[in-house]
């Protein structure tokens, strides 16, 4: 696992954006296709705005980009709470990504079951149907208490073995989301978590040095089986690890 402190917002952002950029370049040379998940909450929004604009923009072929969420809530993609919605505004739209490329998750479906379940195949039809789907990249955040994805502690959805996506109700709103399970969190070739905030100090000591209790905090469950997790934080959210990072 890969640690790195910045010094501010903007340079954890451009440091994600050289990241994803490598990625999704050796991804298209190897396999002719970059898939990406990206997560909700406001930490990724500068990153989203700089892959959009120069000089990140031109270094990644959109056109053979997959862009997926790693949850989402109940609400039309409309709405100022939808992750898709943001994502959207400072990024996707000013990319050439053709729109059969952009995999919004159904989470205002009335049928939740359905919906995760329908996903799930679209997951499975764009990236292989042969084990569980490999993204290139799940990028993640992490609420204060250790969740991630819509992964929060003590649900029931932290010991999932066999869907890919399912519907859950957590405690922060809007509370009705689709999210990831660990499965497919943990097959994917690279996480990025992007953390930031004083508020978020005590779970980052407590998943990165703290004993392995993901019911207590859900973000310990992401551990690839063969990828690389990186994440980035700000000087205020590593203030209580003990390690010089
Ligand atoms: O839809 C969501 O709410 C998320 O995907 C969630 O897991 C988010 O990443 C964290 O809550 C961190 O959010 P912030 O970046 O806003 O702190």
């Amino acid at each position: 696992m890969d640690v790195t402190v910045f010094s501010d917002v903007e340079q954890l952002s451009r440091s994600a954006a050289d990241y994803i950029t490598r990625v999704a370049r050796e991804a298209i040379a190897a396999r002719n296709r970059f898939s990406l998940a990206l997560s909700g909450g406001s930490t990724p929004k500068k990153l989203y705005g700089l892959l959009a604009t120069e000089p990140y923009r031109s270094q990644i072929d959109w056109s053979k980009v997959e862009i997926f969420w790693s949850d989402e809530r109940n609400v039309p993609p409309d709405d100022a709470e939808s992750n898709y919605r943001m994502a959207n505004e400072v990024m996707l739209s000013k990319l050439p990504i053709p729109d059969e490329h952009i995999h919004r998750m159904p989470a205002e479906q009335a049928d939740r079951d359905a919906a995760s379940l329908a996903h799930a195949h679209e997951i499975q039809r764009v990236l292989g149907t042969e084990g569980t789907p490999r993204f290139d990249l799940i990028q993640l955040g992490m609420g204060p208490e250790g969740h991630t994805a819509s992964l929060f502690p003590h649900q029931p959805s932290l010991h999932e073995q066999q869907r890919l996506i399912m519907p859950v109700s957590v405690p922060k709103p809007p509370p009705d989301r689709l999210t990831f399970t660990p499965p497919l969190l943990n097959a994917a070739a690279h996480v990025l978590f992007l953390v930031t905030g004083a508020e978020k100090d005590d779970a980052v000591k407590a998943v990165l040095e703290g004993p392995y209790q993901p019911d207590e905090y859900p973000a310990q469950i992401v551990r690839p089986t063969n990828g690389e997790v990186s994440w980035m934080l700000d000087t205020a959210a590593a203030e209580k690890l003990s390690k010089q990072k």
